[in-house]
């Protein structure tokens, strides 16, 4: 039941990979994980196929750049996989598996009766041949294919761990990465999830346009500014924010305009403001106020938003940490757990997580 789980995030800046010891539905032990960080080069491959694929939007021959993008994949997660055994004293071949993710280059959740799609590139077979040993992936296409949102996948792990660290229930899971989603866990076990709207991915943006850097470190810049009421009114008017779960985001659905031409310290303050409102109106959403929130992604770290957050819900905000998990890993470990629910035959995704019909599995298997 050893698993080795793999993320790349939409902020595109590395390999997420963590061993888990697992039968997908209980976790018995965390093996070591780490980030193998992208080059400059191999960023520059994934964002042309990002942006490729958002002109594309499946009209017409694939692009070619997604052959170019899985072969920086296929290297680049293998890489990450034998580092990880590497430490754990193992070969890829006594592993049960690897959890997959990909990479998503596309996202459109289902609207007014138009079925979804997704794209997470990723080829499997390349991976499962370079490492001798199985390989599950493309997690989200069955959902959608069912109707489903495609998406969050993480909160079936998020109530493992909680129920792994005894903690008490209703309790709210926020992950902030690129985009922000939030998990309900009710006191009979119930999920409930959406995104919730942007979370890292405008402020890195913003951040990158105005100073070259690829993050607003520890929220230092947004704290020196002011939230701007236009823009924010203007953002908050969007009717995803008030439309009910289960919802999904593509990382590309929003854009700077708005904020387009305040100070670098107002605008940071303003889009940290817009992902801490946002989480807010999930959390006011929820079908019972949860007891705390714990927050995991890389965007806990940044201490305005995390500030923010508490302030706008008016509810105790832990760390990830703070609880014994490790938030920058959380997803990889989600997908060696979904990796393992997938070979026990168990469900991922439910009514409640992502709007499908039924509660559902799915993923590809390369033995
Ligand atoms: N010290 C920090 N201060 C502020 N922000 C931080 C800090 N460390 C990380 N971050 C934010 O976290 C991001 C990386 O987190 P994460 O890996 O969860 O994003 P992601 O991979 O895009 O996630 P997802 O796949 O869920 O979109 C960075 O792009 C940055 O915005
Ligand atoms: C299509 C896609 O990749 N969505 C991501 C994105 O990043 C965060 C949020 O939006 C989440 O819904 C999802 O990833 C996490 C791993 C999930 O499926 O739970």
């Amino acid at each position: 039941m050893k698993w080795v789980g793999l993320m790349s995030g939409t902020s595109l800046d590395g390999v997420d990979a963590a061993l888990l010891e697992s039968d997908g539905e209980t976790l018995i032990r965390f093996g070591p994980g780490l980030e193998r960080p992208y080059t400059v080069d191999e960023r520059k491959v994934l964002q042309a196929a990002v942006d490729a694929a958002l002109q594309w939007r499946w009209q017409g021959e694939a692009p070619g750049v997604f052959a170019d993008a899985e072969a920086v994949l296929t290297t680049t997660h293998a890489e990450a996989v034998e580092a990880v055994c590497a430490k754990a004293g193992l070969a890829p071949s006594e592993l049960d598996g690897v959890g997959f993710h990909g990479q998503t280059v596309l996202h459109q959740a289902p609207r007014d009766g138009v079925a979804g799609r997704t794209l997470q590139i990723g080829d499997g077979q390349a991976l499962s041949r370079r490492l001798g040993c199985r390989v599950v992936f493309d997690f989200r296409s069955a959902d959608v294919a069912a109707g489903g949102q495609g998406a969050p996948l993480v909160p079936v792990y998020h109530r493992a761990l909680a129920e792994w660290s005894g903690l008490e229930r209703p309790l709210g899971v926020i992950n902030i990465g690129g985009v922000a989603n939030i998990t309900h866990i009710a006191a009979d076990g119930t999920l409930t999830a959406f995104d919730t709207g942007p979370g890292n991915g405008l402020i890195d943006a913003f951040i990158e346009a105005h100073t070259g850097e690829d993050m607003d470190k520890d929220g230092e810049i947004a704290a020196r500014g002011r939230i701007h009421e236009a823009a924010f009114a203007e953002f908050l008017s969007n009717p995803y924010f008030a439309a009910p779960g289960p919802k999904s985001l593509d990382r590309w659905d929003f854009s700077l305009d708005a904020v387009r031409n305040l100070s670098l310290e107002d605008g940071a303050a303003t889009l940290t403001g817009l992902t801490a409102k946002t989480i807010a109106l999930g959390v006011a959403a929820l079908p019972d106020a949860p007891e705390r929130l714990v927050l995991c992604g890389g965007g806990r770290r940044n201490k305005t938003l995390a500030e923010l957050v508490s302030a706008a819900t008016g509810l105790k905000v832990y760390c990830a940490e703070a609880l014994g998990w490790r938030g920058d890993l959380v997803e990889a470990e989600a997908f060696a757990f979904l990796a393992a629910r997938v070979m026990a035959g168990l469900p991922y995704t439910w009514p409640g997580t992502t709007g499908v019909a039924t509660p559902m599995g799915g993923g590809r298997v390369v033995e």
